[in-house]
């Protein structure tokens, strides 16, 4: 603001522009008496967003000042619902004594609130991370590198990684799903954030790599980075300094449970693009909800901590097999005799150990964080004693890391009152017999109630008034209150202090005596209450890297426990996984579908090796190709967990990556139609599917005209089958395809099957050898309600069709749970039957005219509407 036009402004205004030109971009409350009020843009973003009123405030600069308020003991709330909805809150508090300032209340910015820097158990959702992410970006030999770094504030996990090209950008945005993410105002990939909540945008020079670079050595106290094996990640470094110098910004405050970053190695993992998450429904249904989503069914583990490190573990499977066996045996020890159980009760008590040492840290812990604190400690012995002489080497090894600490335990013990305030400046947080001065002061304010009832009793007698009473108020300290009918009855040296409708209050000069040594006493053991209270924050802080320690191995404990759990609960049995390839399943079932439908689910079985890598799966709709295919997907992945997966057996060479094309949806807000998507997912595959990677198509092709579409998917079959060599399943509906398996040495058919009974069909989702014979297609229609007059015509359309195109009519079976097999000539005479149809559009119309006018159209000069015109004259001549 230029200084004529802030001369213009009253005083307040410009404090307020001051405090605001800090934070641009963040909504700022500031702190009016009872009211938050929030000004001019602010003001109007924050009424749209919270539905609430829309109001000016005088003016200022000659103009009203737009306004909106919140009363402040509802602020809170408020914030939660802001900070979800991905924006930040700024809060300037008063902190001058309105009685003694000249001019506006001084006021200083107390707090800052950020959908990715919260760590205050309101706002955050128990079961979910709450991410910080920061990209950066460098250009290395023609390639665009993205450097990630991630932080959950409320757990201290910093992470670093980086990927090459914009697929890879997007997958880890869905794997990582942040709260917020903050990238260089140059940053160039902004279309694929186009969708992503709280996006901040910051100056260059906070990605400069070198002050990154010192920003990150100095948190951790070394002398370089070399320790971390994070040195060669320039640009995930560049990204992390900016992110922890924003998140010491916001918090105000060091961040000392930040002691380490952890570099994401990709090869570690089994990669997952974005597309393949949200299909397979890992942790978020296609609708975006959390409901029959693999977690739903699989998550029942005792604390938050296992439960958000259960989806961590889901969305990042692993490829190392000693890993994966170490946790395969825990969870076999902890399923042996139901060992499980045992742990539950302990487990519980342990609760959300990792968010309450981050709140430690911060110092932002409340007491009944600690009281929580203790009891997670009070379980840490049964579980050190129930996880001795463990079968497991793993469950020993987590046994190390699981530390009791009995003098903390022994101090908060007696420290803490069985139900402290939920904050300290309400008093009453610690025992008596804690601390001598503490029991003093408090002994002072506690035996102000006798003296008070002793006052009222002798008043009362003295006066002979019935109706007096001695109480006291936070506004108007002590009084002695009479009813106004006795009022005038009130002796001499009585002083009237308030009146009220009914009654008068008084004090006295004894009262006013007893009144200073009473506050006094009440301030001054809420002042001993806090520095005991930081005294304890100090001693938990000497220990936090142990404790922190501790409270992650509890966790892994807990998600090894909840798979041991779930393994019997859901009749689990341990994969066996190796490098030798080929994926062999016997009596596979969708984990999901099985937990959801109410008829019984019927197993399936897979064999992929090198000779037989790609299946063609044809069937009916409704024949259960979508749920075979995903159900195979998900028990590769559970299987790259350590979780044990829903079959009688498996065995499954060790993946790279899992791919998915399927279903059909637009990206209408990334500007790609349906086929776009479509295609844009099949190019992924295409380009980066590895002879260990598993690909999941279903029905590509189908977003396009017929011979387009069949033709895409022959020659994307061709090339997984004969380039790429990995391991397929192509569900499709083009029968032409079929044949494929014929033509292919390491690809094979297999169909689902269905039944018809007195003109009704049923399903038998079972997986047989061989292509199916028909698709069913009517009668689905017929089940799912479309009219019957429509079924009618489009059965009479179907002959008409079968007639042009010379397929015959669906070869009706008599036991259909068999398919009939069509020879692989007549189909393939059939597919080629096609094509004379779509060339018959235009033996009809004067060839030599028609390509002439087209050969003279100038399609690069052309606008759309031209080429619209164009065509519709071309029409015009057929
Ligand atoms: N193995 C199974 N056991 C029991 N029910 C099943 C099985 N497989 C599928 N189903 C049921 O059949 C329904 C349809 O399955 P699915 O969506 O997999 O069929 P589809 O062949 O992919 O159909 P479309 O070709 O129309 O996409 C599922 O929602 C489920 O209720």
């Amino acid at each position: 603001m230029s200084k004529t036009s802030a001369d213009n402004h009253t005083p307040m205004m410009r404090q307020y522009f001051g405090l605001k030109s800090e934070h641009p971009n963040q909504l700022l409350f500031y702190r009016m008496g009872d009211f938050y009020e929030i000004f001019y843009d602010d003001a109007k973003r924050a009424s749209q967003l919270l539905d609430i009123t829309l109001t000016s405030r005088g003016h200022s600069g000659g103009k009203p000042i737009p306004m909106a308020g919140i009363p402040y003991h509802a602020a809170e709330n408020y914030i939660a619902r802001l900070v979800r909805m991905g924006e930040s809150v700024v809060i300037a508090e008063q902190t001058g004594d309105p009685a003694t300032s000249k001019g506006p209340v001084e006021r200083k910015i107390a707090r800052i609130v950020t959908p990715g820097t919260i760590s205050d158990e309101a706002f955050l959702e128990e079961k979910r991370e709450n991410l910080l992410l920061s990209l950066a970006h460098q250009t290395r030999k023609g390639l665009d590198v993205f450097g990630f770094s991630y932080l959950d504030m409320a757990s201290g996990r910093f992470c670093l990684f980086e990927v090459d090209g914009h697929e890879a950008l997007s997958s880890e945005l869905q794997r990582l799903s942040p709260m917020e993410i903050l990238i260089s105002e140059d940053f160039p990939a902004r279309d694929l954030l186009k969708l992503e909540k709280g996006v901040s945008e910051l100056g260059p020079w906070h990605f400069d790599y070198e002050s990154s670079y010192r920003q990150l050595i100095q948190q951790f106290n070394t002398k370089d980075l070399s320790g971390f094996g994070c040195e060669p990640l320039t640009s995930a470094i560049a990204s992390a300094g900016a992110l922890l110098q924003y998140a010491k910004d916001t918090q105000r405050s060091a961040l000392p449970h930040i002691q380490s970053i952890m570099v994401e190695h990709k090869d570690d993992s089994v990669l997952i693009d974005g597309a393949t998450r949200r299909n397979l429904e890992i942790d978020v249904n296609l609708t975006g909800g959390t409901t029959n989503t693999l977690v739903e069914v699989l998550d029942e583990c005792a604390t938050p901590m296992g439960s958000r490190l259960l989806k961590r573990w889901l969305h990042t499977p692993i490829r190392d097999l000693n890993e994966i066996q170490s946790r395969q045996q825990a969870v076999a020890a902890l399923k042996e005799n139901q060992t499980y159980y045992n742990f539950t009760t302990p487990l519980k008590k342990v609760g959300d150990l990792e968010r309450i040492l981050s709140r430690v840290a911060l110092r932002s812990a409340r007491p009944r964080d600690l009281l929580r604190l203790r009891l997670a400690l009070e379980a840490v012995p049964d579980i050190n004693e129930l996880l001795t002489n463990s079968k497991s080497e793993r469950l020993s090894q987590l046994n190390q890391r699981i530390i009791a600490q009995p003098e903390i335990t022994a101090t908060l013990i007696k420290a803490l009152v069985e139900n402290p305030p939920s904050v300290v400046r309400d008093g009453g947080v610690f025992t008596k017999g804690y601390d001598d001065e503490l029991d003093e002061l408090l002994s002072l304010s506690t035996n102000a109630s006798d003296y008070l009832a002793e006052m009222e009793r002798s008043e009362k007698e003295r006066t002979g008034i019935s109706s007096l009473k001695v109480g006291f108020n936070r506004v108007h300290g002590y009084y002695i209150e009479i009813s106004r009918l006795h009022s005038d009855q009130a002796p001499v040296e009585y002083i009237r202090r308030q009146t009220l409708k009914n009654a008068e209050r008084f004090i006295t000069p004894e009262l006013k005596t007893f009144e200073d040594r009473a506050l006094s006493a009440k301030s001054k053991s809420l002042a001993r209450e806090k520095e005991l209270y930081e005294a304890l924050l100090d001693l938990l802080n000497q220990t936090l890297s142990e404790l922190q320690t501790t409270s992650q191995a509890l966790a892994q404990l807990d998600i090894l426990n909840n798979f041991a759990e779930r393994a019997d609960a859901l009749n689990l049995t341990c994969p066996t996984l190796h490098n030798n390839g080929g994926i062999q399943i016997t009596g596979g079932r969708h984990p999901v579908v099985e937990a959801v439908i109410s008829e019984a689910f019927v197993p399936n079985d897979l064999e992929l090796n090198e000779k037989r890598s790609l299946l063609m799966i044809t069937g009916p709709n409704m024949g259960g190709k979508s749920t075979y295919m995903r159900q195979i997907a998900l028990i590769t992945l559970l299987a790259h967990t350590g979780c044990f997966v829903p079959a009688e057996s498996t065995s499954i060479s060790v993946v790279d990556r899992i791919f998915t094309r399927m279903g059909s949806s637009d990206d209408l807000a990334g500007g790609r139609s349906t086929f776009m998507v479509e295609m844009t997912e099949t190019a992924n595959i295409l380009n980066n599917a590895s002879k260990n990677s598993l690909v999941l198509m279903d029905e590509v092709g189908r977003g396009t005209s017929t011979f387009d579409g069949l033709s895409l998917a022959w020659a994307a079959v061709d090339y997984l089958a004969k380039e790429l060599k990995c391991y397929v399943l192509f569900a499709t509906h083009y029968f032409e395809l079929t044949t494929l398996a014929d033509q292919l040495e390491n690809a094979a058919n297999v169909h689902l099957t269905a039944t018809e009974y007195e003109d009704d069909i049923v399903f038998l989702h079972k997986v047989h050898e061989g292509p199916a014979s028909q698709s069913y297609g009517l009668q689905v229609a017929q089940l799912a309600g479309v009219p019957r007059g429509v079924i009618s015509h489009a059965k009479l359309k179907l002959k008409e069709l079968e007639v042009v195109t010379g397929i015959d009519a669906p070869i009706n079976i008599s036991d259909n749970s068999i398919a009939a097999k069509p020879s692989a000539k007549k189909i393939e005479e059939n597919s080629l039957a096609y094509h004379p149809m779509q060339a018959d559009l235009f033996a009809q119309v004067e060839q030599s005219t028609l390509k002439t006018a087209i050969t003279e159209l100038d399609l690069d000069n052309m606008t759309p509407l031209e080429a619209m015109n164009a065509l519709y004259k071309l029409k015009s001549q057929l």
